[in-house]
């Protein structure tokens, strides 16, 4: 195969700008397409999209993702990250492409004491968990070379995440309060981006290299929020922007809509067993990307 065309949908998205950012151009050539030109809500927008494209993989990066928002919106959350997604899968497939589709650490209560396995049983708290537990259904079930790839606690220069909120606050009080008692995997949306094309160049090399099914893919390495954000505040600090005394506080003390995991770590042995893929320590990561957002300003935008 010469180039490997790849359909991104979800343009406006962190995930989709960092793949948009990082394509390989001499290997892939990488079309990232969002609303209103791709809304995948729509399966006649899907088809035009596919048809007119003509990709060899499609990255599914488009979703609805406003955890608390999801718990009064429980129609559309179903319908973006469940039903649209399967009707995606199901179009790649009607061309013979595989699809990669992001899911969420979301789909687990948190009750297990150690990392999650692909294997283990999924119980999702909350509207948001449960629309993307469908959505991987469907989405297996409507492509036989379907890759699902649940990730967590994505941050990066763009878009709303925990990193730029944390650095937003920061600019206008001295202390702030944070979870201590969620474990989880900060993942950058760039290291996200490098594993997806590092997988699609598996597959550019050999139409055979995909391997279906549900694998775990975070930042190595984990924390709490208050250790996140202790780490962003340090990186901020030391590159001159905006930090904050950070007070560690129970899940008890931040009621939020949606009941969150307590433990959301993902074990991600199976990617690197099945596809040679590992993502960096989340710190290092957390460095580069707070380092950008403090340069540019960006956690304002
Ligand atoms: N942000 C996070 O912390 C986490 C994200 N994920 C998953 O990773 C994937 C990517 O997440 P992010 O890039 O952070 O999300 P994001 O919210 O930054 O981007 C999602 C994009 O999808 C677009 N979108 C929504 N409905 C659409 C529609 N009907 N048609 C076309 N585009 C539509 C939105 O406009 C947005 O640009 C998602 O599948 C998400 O569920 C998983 C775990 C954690």
């Amino acid at each position: 195969m010469s180039r490997l065309k790849v359909l991104v949908a979800g343009r406006g998205g962190q995930v989709a700008r960092a793949l948009a950012a990082s394509a390989p151009a001499d290997r892939i050539q990488a079309v990232c397409l969002g609303r209103p030109e791709l809304d995948i809500r729509d399966a006649g927008s899907i088809a035009r999209v596919v048809e007119a494209t003509a990709p060899h993989l499609v990255i599914n990066a488009a979703a609805y993702t406003a955890v608390d928002q999801a718990e009064s919106e429980p129609d559309e959350a179903r319908l973006v990250n469940a039903a649209a997604a399967g009707v995606l899968a199901q179009a790649a497939a009607a061309r013979g492409a595989p699809i990669l589709h992001l899911s969420t650490d979301y789909v687990f209560n948190g009750e297990k004491p150690d990392p999650y396995l692909e294997t283990d049983t999924v119980n999702p708290l909350g509207v948001y968990g449960r629309s993307k537990l469908e959505g991987e259904q469907r989405v297996a079930q409507s492509n036989p070379q379907a890759v699902i790839l649940r990730t967590a606690w994505v941050y990066s220069p763009w878009g709303k995440n925990f990193a730029k909120t944390m650095l937003r606050v920061a600019d206008t009080r001295d202390e702030l309060a944070v979870v201590h008692d969620q474990r989880g995997n900060p993942t950058s949306a760039n290291d996200i981006a490098a594993a997806l094309w590092a997988i699609a160049l598996q597959y550019a090399e050999n139409p055979k290299a995909i391997v279906p099914g549900v694998f775990h893919m975070t930042g190595a390495g984990e924390a709490s929020w208050a250790e996140f954000a202790e780490e962003i505040f340090a990186v901020s600090s030391a590159a001159g922007g905006p930090s904050a005394q950070v007070k560690r506080i129970t899940t008890a003390e931040y009621p939020t809509p949606t009941r969150r995991p307590a433990n959301s770590r993902l074990d991600c042995s199976h990617l690197a067993a099945i596809y040679g893929v590992a993502l960096p320590d989340w710190r290092s990561s957390t460095r580069s990307v707070v380092e950008e957002l403090v340069r540019t300003k960006g956690w304002s935008a």
